[in-house]
């Protein structure tokens, strides 16, 4: 939206402290100024030769606080995706397809859908419908919908389009990589020669395939990446100070997740902030063209937590990637000084990774299987370790037995596994963020139940009150942060969960008279 707010002619002033508002006169400026003041962006839109654009806060931020909402550029199913509805991007078998263009979809109403338009209207340029023959696993034809659906707005919506062309591409870095060549047989090549679209030439589809990998956002649950105008103007950060969320029609809503100070950059994270430092590395050198050099990507030992240590064979001291992470050449330990080789700690690590895969389908004595064998090769906190203790740490309580049913020993367990992995979601994935959500709400759960087991007389003991009061503050933050999740997702239907504990929580505070 670049036209004037007063009167939408088009216009270059923009407001001084959000640098978002754009007027055409200086009149015009004055005259929204009542109206704009109370709207005026917390944010301002910066630039700076490393960065190219980016967020600044233009004023101080409370966490939780709404930075901005935005609307989808547009909509489509992942790079790589098994058949979706092209409308409503649930599953598809091929038993409807779409009247005009052939493309699987769920109905006659999916069909209408207009977000369904682009792809309908350029596959008809083929004098026969597009035919799909692989359902239910990844297929390729796939790749070309979401790019299908940029190019479009070339010549159909002509403002969206300069908005999607302002975005990075990193053309000439994606230039001979693996993914150039991808995109050049599964959309280009398969654009021109199945769909018969020859309208546009292979720069403008490759640029617009990295505009997609650089700033789509993947959305949670449904195979979906949006584009966003003003969202994928958030930099990266390995600790991000906002979190993002989606409402049912797919808007993002971007919030400070801790206090902000005005001149902060937002930041928000382009991989998983509880991934170790190589693997983030590696993920945003390939996927989005850069080298982090935030303070978190520069220290061995992560904040001291050790999530990417892996363990001496000597003495069990912390091996850490050396000289820097950001140029490691070898793992040293910070005990004894001996070094283990890249490859040799890679060929380790290879290894356990596989081991992972088959957790999520075993029982929960697998995991803890995994935990114990590996306590003698990677650190504590390391990143496999702490995905595993996340998991389970959810897990007990709701897979093998409910809460109520669970033998003591396993609710210390559990309650110990969410101290754990919430102190490291508190340093790298702080405030108001899901992580730290779903770790209290099963923490408070924790805590609740301990008080339920109490021995009746015990109940109306100081300690008790302690208990109550800490499972009240847990599962309040918890409902807080998950009820900010769109309604679609199970997290929300968690912070219902907690909303409703915390009023039964609160009822027996109320009965303490200690
Ligand atoms: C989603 S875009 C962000 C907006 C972009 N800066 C622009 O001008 O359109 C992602 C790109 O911004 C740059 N970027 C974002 N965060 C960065 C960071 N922490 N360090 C260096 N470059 C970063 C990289 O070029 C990255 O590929």
């Amino acid at each position: 939206m670049t036209g004037c707010y007063v009167c939408q002619s088009p216009a270059n002033l923009y407001c001084g402290k959000c640098h978002v508002a754009v007027y055409c006169s200086k009149d015009h400026q004055k005259q929204d100024w009542k109206l704009h003041k109370t709207q005026c962006s917390p944010y301002r839109i910066c630039q700076s030769p490393t960065l190219g654009r980016y967020l600044e806060a233009s004023r101080d931020i409370a966490a939780g606080d709404v930075i901005l909402t935005d609307s989808p550029l547009l909509l489509g199913p992942k790079q790589v995706t098994m058949p979706v509805c092209l409308g409503c991007f649930s599953p598809v078998d091929g038993s409807y397809s779409c009247s005009q263009c052939g493309w699987p979809m769920c109905s006659s109403d999916c069909e209408m859908m207009s977000l369904h338009k682009p792809e309908c209207q350029l596959s008809q340029s083929r004098s026969s419908p597009v035919q799909v023959k692989k359902f239910l696993q990844m297929n390729e034809m796939y790749e070309c919908i979401t790019p299908l659906r940029c190019l479009w707005l070339r010549d159909n919506e002509p403002q969206k389009w300069k908005d999607l062309m302002q975005m990075e591409s990193h053309y000439e870095e994606r230039k001979n990589t693996d993914i150039f060549e991808i995109n050049q047989t599964n959309v280009a090549e398969f654009v021109q020669k199945y769909l018969f679209v020859k309208d546009f030439n292979d720069e403008e589809v490759h640029k617009i395939c990295g505009i997609i990998d650089v700033n789509g956002f993947e959305i949670p649950g449904p195979n979906i990446v949006g584009l966003y105008g003003k969202a994928c103007l958030l930099e990266h950060s390995c600790i991000p100070n906002t979190a993002r969320a989606y409402d049912q029609q797919l808007n993002i809503i971007v919030r400070a997740a801790v206090p902000i100070k005005k001149g902060e950059h937002l930041t928000t994270t382009y991989s998983d902030p509880m991934w170790g430092t190589t693997n983030r590395q590696y993920h945003l050198r390939t996927t989005k063209y850069f080298k982090c050099i935030c303070s978190r990507c520069q220290d061995p030992t992560e904040l001291g937590t050790h999530l990417s240590s892996i363990l001496c064979k000597s003495c069990s001291g912390n091996m850490i990637l050396s000289p820097s992470p950001l140029n490691p050449e070898a793992y040293v330990c910070q005990d004894c000084g001996i070094s283990t080789s890249m490859e040799e700690a890679d060929f380790m690590l290879k290894q356990i990774g596989e081991r992972l895969v088959v957790l999520k389908d075993a029982p929960l004595s697998v995991s803890e299987a995994f935990l114990r064998d590996t306590s003698k090769q990677l650190s504590e906190n390391h990143y496999y370790r702490t995905d595993v203790k996340f998991a389970i740490a959810q897990m007990y309580g709701r897979k093998e037995e409910d809460i109520d049913e669970l033998h003591k020993d396993l609710l210390d367990r559990k309650e110990q596994l969410c101290r754990d992995v919430l102190r490291l979601a508190d340093l790298f994935s702080p405030g108001v963020t899901r992580l730290c959500g779903l770790l209290r709400f099963e923490l408070g759960q924790c805590i609740r139940e301990r008080y339920r087991r109490l021995p009746k007389k015990h109940k109306i003991q100081a300690p008790a009150k302690t208990l109550l009061q800490e499972a009240a503050d847990l599962l309040k933050q918890a409902s807080v942060v998950l009820l900010l999740e769109s309604q679609m997702q199970d997290e929300y239907q968690l912070g219902l969960q907690a909303e409703d504990d915390l009023e039964e929580v609160n009822k027996l505070l109320a009965k303490c008279r200690i």
